[in-house]
């Protein structure tokens, strides 16, 4: 295949980066990562200049390609929206919140959902959808701001999970009935709390664990068995990979539901390629409501 140039116009920065670096990076490494960019120079017919591609070439202005884990985006891509969406609510982290929340979840008309992250790129769609299937959404985020946020897009509940008194009481006050399912973006002190707020045959879909990617010792307990076995809940790990033969089907759905005015999105855009790290340590910090972007 023929080699071509692109150049970069958003770059994504997401949680997964720490755990994975932390895991697989060595000093001088380009840091991992994805990005929309332009195709500038090319003689392939598969991607000719001007088109637009989803890419995982790492923090890069430019870069070439022959093609390979490349995706066009399609040439019907809406003109009224964005193509950092890409990366966001019609990209890898809204197919998160679509398959880890179906798929694991299973969610059912009349269930009770908690997602936590809940203002951020996955957490905010998984409420969205979740209110699409009919189901009562409860979230937590760590300001007052992102609070209003989610009941703007149509979050039942929502609580700061840094100014309330006590995690058990928040969740009990959110909803006393308990919890039919519970995605989980967080881990930690949040997720022992959370845990004995499900109810009886709860699912529960371990999406991520931010509160412990910088842990330097796994913690030791609370020790989970006893609860999972009592309520008989069930509780599965995932990676959105799994379902990468099935992207475009999720993808479509996403997009259409964003042209419907059924899923609202929000970008945090920082301006900058320069600025990646600070975008980056930002998004781990609390600064972003919806998806965390550079724009360069
Ligand atoms: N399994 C998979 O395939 C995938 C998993 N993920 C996971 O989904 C989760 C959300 O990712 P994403 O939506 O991209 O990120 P977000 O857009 O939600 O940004 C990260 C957010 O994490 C919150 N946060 C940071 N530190 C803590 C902490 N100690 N306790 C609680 N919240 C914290 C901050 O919000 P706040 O102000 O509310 O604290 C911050 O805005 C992450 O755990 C990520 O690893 C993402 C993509 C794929
Ligand atoms: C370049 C896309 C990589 C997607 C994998 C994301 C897995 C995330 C795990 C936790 O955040």
């Amino acid at each position: 295949m023929e080699n071509f140039l692109l150049q970069s116009v958003f770059l994504s920065v997401d949680p997964y980066m720490r755990p994975y670096s932390r895991k697989m990076m060595k000093e001088g490494d380009v840091m991992i990562g994805s990005q929309v960019a332009r195709v500038t120079e090319s003689k392939n017919p598969e991607f000719p200049v001007g088109g637009y591609c989803v890419s995982n070439a790492g923090w890069t202005t430019h870069f070439i390609s022959d093609g390979k884990g490349l995706h066009a985006l399609p040439s019907t891509w809406p003109e009224s929206l964005p193509k950092s969406l890409a990366l966001g609510a019609a990209g890898m982290p809204g197919l998160t919140a679509y398959f880890g929340l179906l798929e694991i979840c299973s969610p059912k008309e009349g269930d009770v959902v908690l997602v936590n992250c809940a203002a951020g790129a996955v957490g905010s769609v998984v409420g969205q959808i979740a209110k699409i299937k009919g189901c009562k959404v409860v979230g937590s985020a760590g300001s007052d701001e992102k609070v209003a946020y989610l009941k703007e897009i149509g979050f039942d509940e929502a609580f700061n999970y840094k100014t309330v008194n006590s995690l058990e009481e928040a969740l009990k006050a959110a909803s006393p009935e308990g919890y039919d399912c519970y995605f989980e973006n967080v881990g930690g002190k949040f997720a022992d709390a959370a845990l004995q707020q499900m109810r009886d045959f709860g699912r529960i879909a371990v999406c991520g664990a931010i509160s412990m990617y910088n842990d330097a010792v796994p913690p030791s307990g609370p020790y989970i068995q006893p609860t999972i076995l009592f309520k008989q809940l069930r509780m599965e790990g995932f990676i959105v990979r799994r379902w990468q033969d099935r992207y475009e089907e999720g993808g479509k759905q996403l997009l259409q539901w964003i042209l419907e005015g059924k899923l609202k999105y929000h970008e945090h855009i920082t301006n900058g390629f320069e600025n990646m790290p600070a975008g980056f340590m930002g998004m781990l910090k609390g600064d972003n409501i919806g998806k965390a972007i550079i724009k360069v």
